[in-house]
C-alpha cells in the first residue's frame, strides 16, 4: 500500500482534537478516506489525543472490517456509510465535546437549527448568516448498524451535509479532505458554543 498523503494531517488534526479536550478518556474516532473500496480508522479504545501512524487500520468500506483482524472503532460504520454514500468525502472526524453532548440533549427535536452567525460562513457552500444550517439531531443508540439505517432512511428526506449530532453522545462531521473536515469541526463547536450561551442568557 503507498502511503495515505493525508495521514499526517489527520494526525496532527486528532492531537489538535485531544488538546482541545473534545475527545476525552478514549472518546472519538477519525478516518481518512483510502481510495474507492477502503478507508484508515482508529483503532477502538485508543486515546484520540496521542495517536500514532500505527493506530489507524485499513477497513474496507463495504464490510467494515479490518484485514489486519485488529478491532476498528465500535462506531466504524458511521465513517463507512459516509464513504460509500458520498464519494466526495475525504475525511471524517468523530469527537465528544461537552458543548455538542449537552445542547443535542437540551435541543429536544430532531435538528439543530443555526442562523444569524458569521461564523455558518466557515462551512463549505455557505454564504450568508441570513440562511439557517440545520444539523440533524438522531437519538444516540449502541446498535450501530440500526443507527446507520435510521441516518440513512433520514437522507431520503435531506441529504447529510457537514455532521450530524447523537444525542447526548457527540458530533460527526467530515470534508473532501482533512483541512475541510477540520474547519467544519472548529466551526461547528464555535457555532455551537455560541447558541449555548444564547439559549441560557435568553433564558427566562
Ligand atoms: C469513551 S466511550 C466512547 C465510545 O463508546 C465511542 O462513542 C467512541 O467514540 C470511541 O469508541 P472507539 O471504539 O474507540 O472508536
Ligand atoms: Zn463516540
Amino acid at each position: 500500500m503507498t502511503e495515505n498523503l493525508q495521514l499526517g494531517a489527520l494526525l496532527a488534526a486528532c492531537h489538535w482534537i485531544g488538546q482541545k479536550g473534545w475527545s476525552p478518556a478514549t472518546g472519538g474516532n477519525m478516518s481518512v478516506r483510502e481510495g474507492d473500496k477502503h478507508c484508515l480508522i482508529t483503532e477502538s479504545g485508543k486515546d484520540k489525543g496521542s495517536l500514532t501512524a500505527e493506530d489507524f487500520l485499513l477497513v474496507e468500506l463495504e464490510s467494515g472490517l479490518a484485514p489486519s483482524g485488529r478491532r476498528p472503532s465500535a462506531e466504524t460504520g458511521l465513517h463507512t456509510m459516509l464513504y460509500s454514500r458520498y464519494p466526495e468525502t475525504g475525511a471524517v472526524l468523530h469527537t465528544h465535546s461537552v458543548n455538542s453532548t449537552v445542547l443535542s440533549r437540551v435541543e429536544r427535536s430532531g435538528a439543530l437549527v443555526l442562523e444569524g452567525y458569521e461564523m455558518q460562513k466557515s462551512l463549505s457552500g455557505q454564504t450568508t448568516h441570513l440562511d439557517q444550517v440545520v444539523i440533524p439531531i438522531f437519538d444516540n443508540s449502541q446498535d450501530i448498524s440500526a443507527l446507520v439505517q435510521k441516518i440513512i432512511a433520514s437522507t431520503e428526506r435531506a441529504p447529510l451535509q457537514y455532521g450530524f449530532l447523537l444525542r447526548g453522545h457527540g458530533l460527526t462531521c467530515w470534508g473532501r479532505d482533512v483541512a475541510e473536515a477540520r474547519r467544519h469541526l472548529e466551526g461547528l463547536e464555535f457555532l455551537f458554543q455560541c447558541e449555548l450561551q444564547r439559549r441560557l442568557l435568553e433564558a427566562k
